[in-house]
């Protein structure tokens, strides 16, 4: 049997991968135009292939991230495109290309990679464990938002979507601060992942619609992105894929104004964060549901000194942490977290190896579920999944761990 080998996919074999993709995931080749957006997000990735010989039997793609984590950011690896040929399935074939991922993050001082999964169960075996979480919810448009608060008056605009992405930059940026588990944006990213003309998944979809707030001249205060959709029935959906407000004065004018187009009665909201004020501020919560919670990020710490000490802490603790990692052996290893504040009152955290006795024990999958402030470790702890070997050190990590708002992450890729 010819041995396996991992290495880059150089660019001559990307047409062979995506055919590999294309046969992976049950899909006919697409269109010109798919096709080619497709080698476009190959070409921007690192590409890892499994090759038995010449041939290419697995692929796994990394988008080279820029994550929010709290108080910072961080480099990340951004897993998409996984496929291995059915004939060479449950070989180790995906186990071999993280192997390999997380070689290269090591080499390069990547310290976390990150995904969206297609099947729950196949990740968490990697150290992966979702880290952000979003509700999709729906408004019934067929009257006006029902609002207790009064809405910002300043005027809306519809921009162009091909040339808004510079309009509303900074808004983006301001609310990645504002959140952890967020990607920064490149004008590739705006244009071939957030504003692309057509809708992968839904060619009935229209293009992006817009809309920001503000007065002329200002930097809008809010905008919103969302597509339109008629169903055979003639019944429209403003489907929104973005809401971003500096105030929530500011959000409830967007979404007043997204419940209140004509020939739409619904408006579908897929990823909103867990405590979004519009939650809190609509007047009847029949007419705003929340219809689905799911998973958004999933996270593996891949460096966990450099993970732990590359974000900020919410309080100060001191606490020797026993973490198991199959996957990454240099990362299991008993260590002091210890977190003070700096001069601008941010905590900023020490991590030693250490021989001193655990206070919890716990695997990198579920480090990786806490890290962003997501999960509460305590929580873990009664869950059977982390062990408290002295109480109250999980509610320490917790209250370390938390941010103030929760992480979210808005980026599928
Ligand atoms: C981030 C993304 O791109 S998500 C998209 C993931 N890709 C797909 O779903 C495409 C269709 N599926 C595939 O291409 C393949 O089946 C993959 C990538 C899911 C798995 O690849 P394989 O090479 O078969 O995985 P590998 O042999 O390394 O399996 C490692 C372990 O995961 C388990 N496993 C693999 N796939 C699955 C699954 N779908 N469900 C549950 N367990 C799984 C295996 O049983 C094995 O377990 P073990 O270590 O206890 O024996």
């Amino acid at each position: 049997m010819t041995a396996m080998e991992y290495r880059t996919i150089p660019e001559a074999d990307v047409q062979t991968a995506l055919d590999l993709h294309y046969l992976v995931f049950l899909e006919k080749a697409p269109e010109d135009d798919t096709r080619e957006s497709h080698r476009d997000v190959l070409l921007h990735c690192d590409r890892v292939g499994a090759y038995e010989g010449d041939d290419l039997v697995g692929l796994l793609a990394a988008h080279p991230l820029d994550l929010s984590v709290p108080g910072g950011t961080l480099p990340a690896a951004g897993v998409t495109f996984v496929s291995v040929a059915p004939t060479h399935r449950r070989r180790g074939v995906l186990s071999g290309m993280i192997a390999e991922l997380f070689r290269r993050c090591a080499d390069r001082g990547v310290p976390l990679a990150s995904l969206w999964v297609s099947e729950a169960a196949i990740y968490g075996r990697f150290g992966f464990d979702p880290a952000t979480h979003s509700y999709t919810v729906t408004i019934d448009a067929t009257h006006p938002l029902d609002l207790r608060i009064t809405p910002d008056e300043r005027p809306l605009r519809l921009l162009p979507f091909a040339s808004a992405a510079p309009v509303i930059t900074p808004r983006h940026e301001a609310a990645r601060r504002d959140r952890a588990g967020r990607v920064a944006r490149d004008d590739w990213w705006w244009r071939t992942q957030v504003l692309p003309e057509t809708f992968e998944e839904d060619d009935e979809m229209s293009e992006p619609r817009v809309v920001v707030l503000g007065d002329p001249g200002e930097p809008p205060a809010g905008y919103v992105v969302y597509r339109t959709k008629t169903d055979d029935e003639g019944r429209g959906t403003a489907h929104v894929e973005e809401l971003e407000a500096e105030s929530p004065e500011v959000a409830a004018a967007l979404w007043r104004y997204t419940a209140s187009i004509d020939l739409a009665d619904k408006v579908r909201a897929w990823g909103r964060p867990l405590d979004d004020p519009l939650l809190r501020f609509a007047g009847d919560r029949d007419q705003v549901d929340v219809t689905r919670e799911f998973p958004g990020l999933w996270l593996r710490l891949v460096d966990v000194p450099a993970a732990l000490t590359g974000r900020t802490w919410s309080a100060p603790v001191d606490l020797v942490l026993e973490v198991t990692d199959a996957g990454v052996p240099r990362n299991a290893s008993r260590y002091r977290l210890t977190a003070k504040p700096d001069a601008g009152g941010a905590h900023r955290a020490e991590v030693t190896r250490t021989d001193d006795a655990p206070d919890l024990t716990l695997d990198v999958r579920e480090l990786a579920a806490c890290y962003l402030g997501g999960t509460d470790p305590a929580e873990l702890v009664r869950a059977g999944l982390v062990e408290e070997h002295r109480p109250g050190a999980a509610a320490l990590l917790g209250q370390a761990s938390r941010t103030e708002l929760l992480p979210h992450t808005t980026d599928e890729f």
